[in-house]
């Protein structure tokens, strides 16, 4: 298939070493990483990340130069754009699972950049993916630039902490269950099984594709380039004794001072495990300060310190974001704490989801109709209705931002209430 600028469009599955394909699938690789410019990937990292992409069911998209290429360049194999695809759930609240189209690994050359090769890809891509029956499409961007004007709109965001830790940590709560220092090799198994677990309670997350296990067990260092020897590993046990939390964290260093150990990972299915891994965290010896790149921006770990000032957190950035391609299917498809009804005008630059819906929750399960004689009670976006959707933005600051339009008195403050859920939405994972 022609593509702007005359290129050639391929999708394929990947293909394992040894499997008919795999030069295909390993130039694809090999260009992602050109692309996020990483460390040039060994052939056995290839090869793994290849079988990871595999157990993922991605389909992975290449973009290619047709005709020859200048001597001495990339050869017409290596492709000049990445994109890949797969499915996982996402949870929108109070356990509803839903199936999720994920968007991933997005690259162009940059010789080869602002000619419309993504803005094609994407947009049929997002358009195979509503045809397919996928309601709602997902990513984590490198730049926070690119993704709305497609109609993605920010769902959950993070925050780097840095907890001090010594005498200044002090839980002012108990925490309950038991932790234990492990060999971080067990969660090459366990991690999958703990994530699970947290994934069925935790709003706006997303399940995990395959390389998480192989890092959470040191299998995979930060570059992939082989083993990481820093990482150690502790679990969270609850009262029943059954694993439903771990954390794995690096120390920085002795010439780092304060002695810091960064967290790499913390997983906890309940606010318990949570807390106890944290108070672990803040019991380890030698150590003066804990930083995480990951904590949710709505955290508990500072309600539940004794010194609140303990934790100093950085700006929440933006993390997961989130595209509805079918309102109807999307909105029907999550759970409500309570219920309602909102009449709401979606404008959709793509037009996948544009049009006038009503939205009426009975029992917390949602009905939506076509309302196109009605006067709608909330104007907004594409983009804003997936902010709202897993509950990790409130509606009163979108239509403060003047991203949100109010037709209807009160009707930003109802679907903020229509939209929360259960608990702070948080999603640990990226893609
Ligand atoms: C989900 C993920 O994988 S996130 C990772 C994204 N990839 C990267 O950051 C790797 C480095 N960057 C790149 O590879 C490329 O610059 C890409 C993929 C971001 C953009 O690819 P291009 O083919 O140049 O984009 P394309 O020409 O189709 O532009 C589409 C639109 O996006 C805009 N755009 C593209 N890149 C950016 C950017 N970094 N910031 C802001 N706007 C951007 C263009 O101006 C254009 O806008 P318009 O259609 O409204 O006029």
């Amino acid at each position: 298939m022609a593509i702007a600028g005359d290129y050639e469009l391929r999708r394929f599955r990947p293909s394992r070493q040894g499997e008919e394909g795999y030069g295909q699938t390993r130039e694809w690789i090999r260009a992602v990483g050109a692309g996020f410019y990483e460390k040039r990937r060994p052939e056995d990292l290839i090869a793994r990340t290849a079988a990871a992409f595999v157990a993922d069911g991605r389909e992975l998209t290449g973009v290619y130069q047709p005709g020859p290429v200048p001597v001495g360049t990339f050869g017409p194999e290596v492709p000049v754009a990445t994109f890949a695809t797969f499915r996982k759930t996402l949870n929108a609240g109070y356990g509803a699972l839903v199936p999720a189209h994920l968007v991933t690994a997005v690259t162009v050359r940059t010789s080869h950049r602002r000619r419309g090769i993504l803005r094609r890809l994407m947009t049929e891509d997002l358009a195979r993916a509503k045809a397919d029956g996928a309601p709602i499409a997902a990513l984590t961007a490198s730049e926070a630039s690119i993704y709305r004007r497609f109609g993605f709109g920010v769902a959950t965001a993070e925050r780097r902490v840095t907890v001090a830790t010594g005498p200044r940590f002090k839980l002012a709560v108990p925490t309950d269950g038991r932790v234990e220092a492990a060999d971080p090799g067990v969660l090459l198994n366990l991690a999958p099984v703990v994530f699970e677990r947290a994934h069925r309670v935790t709003p706006g997350s997303i399940d995990r594709q395959d390389r998480y296990r192989h890092t959470a067990a040191g299998l995979w260092d930060r570059d992939g380039g082989g083993e990481d020897r820093a990482l150690r590993a502790a679990l969270h046990f609850d009262v029943d004794g059954v694993p439903d939390g771990y954390v794995t964290y690096a120390f920085q260093g002795w010439e780092h001072e304060p002695h810091t150990m960064e967290v790499r990972d913390l997983v906890a299915a309940s606010p318990e495990a949570y807390l106890a891994l944290w108070d672990f965290l803040g019991s380890l010896d030698l150590v003066r300060r804990i930083v995480w790149s990951e904590a949710p921006a709505d955290d508990p770990l500072a309600w539940a310190l004794d010194d609140a000032r303990a934790l100093r957190a950085e700006a929440a950035q933006d993390m997961l974001w989130l595209r509805i391609l079918d309102v109807p299917a999307a909105l029907e498809a999550r759970r409500y704490g309570v219920d309602g009804a909102l009449v709401l005008d979606v404008v959709d630059g793509l037009g996948m989801a544009a049009g006038r819906y009503r939205l009426t929750v009975a029992e917390g399960v949602a009905n939506v109709s076509r309302a196109d004689g009605e006067t709608p009670d909330l104007v907004l976006d594409a983009a804003e209705l997936a902010s709202l959707f897993v509950g990790g933005v409130r509606a009163t600051t979108l239509r403060e931002a003047g991203r949100i339009s109010e037709e209807n008195p009160g009707a930003a403050l109802a679907a903020e209430r229509l939209f929360a859920v259960e608990r702070p939405a948080h999603c640990l994972t990226h893609f």
